[in-house]
């Protein structure tokens, strides 16, 4: 589904991303774990075409996305749900979900109902606006609105990071839920090393911009955390 091979990253002439190469098999859950600073994030907004300069390639069922625009890999599938959860504060929450569909390949406009029954919250404040959710709304909201652009595959910045427990959990379930009933491919960037472990089928550990270790998550150890996951 998604296949990288040597792909670098660049922030202007700095290399923050060096000859990575993963593959993402359709249906999986995929975890990308590492410390803070090893390029996580990084690797998402490369994914996207949000770098100032990527080399390599990034196929997505065979299409090459390397060189297109970040507009058109999102119409060849690639959702994402970026770390602070992007809401537009000034738009009601429908006017938000509303956005996402606008990168869905149909053309936009349209709320599909499944989505919100997701995140029943999301149904009730359809006129809130999005500044005024809490924290943990505000991420449903955010992957309500990747949903709707109806992507083959869904990138995740640290969606439970600095939200209350109750609602990580919600999250967490919803998320293992999609990959698991609905069959949606997902890249996860995770710092809660259990939830990676409870969702993912396979993982990969950066390290200073580069795939240190990867592999099925049963043969994530304790030695691999205490060298590239605890502080
Ligand atoms: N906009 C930027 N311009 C220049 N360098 C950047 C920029 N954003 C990140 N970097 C650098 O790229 C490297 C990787 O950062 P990145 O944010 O991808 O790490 P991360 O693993 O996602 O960390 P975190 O868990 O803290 O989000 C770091 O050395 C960082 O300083």
């Amino acid at each position: 589904m998604l296949e990288l091979a040597n792909v670098d990253g660049f922030y202007g002439r700095s290399r923050a991303l060096q000859s990575v190469s993963l593959t993402v098999g359709a249906g999986d859950f995929f975890s990308v774990l590492g410390r803070n600073g090893v390029g996580k994030t990084t690797l998402l907004r490369t994914v996207l075409g949000l770098m100032s300069r990527t080399t390599g390639s990034i196929r997505l069922d065979g299409e090459e996305l390397v060189d297109q625009p970040t507009h058109k890999r999102a119409l060849a599938g690639v959702g994402y749900v970026p770390q602070g959860r992007g809401i537009l504060p000034s738009f009601t929450v429908r006017e938000n979900l509303m956005v996402g569909t606008f990168a869905a390949k149909g053309g936009g406009g349209r709320i599909a109902e499944w989505v919100l029954e997701l995140f029943p919250i999301l149904k009730e404040f359809l006129g809130r606006r999005g500044g005024n959710l809490s924290g943990g709304q505000q991420q449903q909201l955010a992957i309500a609105r990747a949903l709707l652009s109806e992507p083959k595959i869904m990138l995740l910045d640290e969606p439970t990071e600095g939200i209350q427990p109750n609602i990580v959990e919600q999250i967490e379930n919803v998320l293992i839920d999609l990959n698991r009933k609905h069959g949606l491919t997902i890249v996860l960037v995770e710092q809660n090393i259990a939830f990676a472990r409870r969702a993912s089928q396979r993982f990969a550990i950066l390290n200073r911009g580069s795939v240190a270790v990867s592999g099925p998550i049963g043969q994530l150890s304790d030695e691999m955390i205490h060298q590239h996951l605890v502080v």
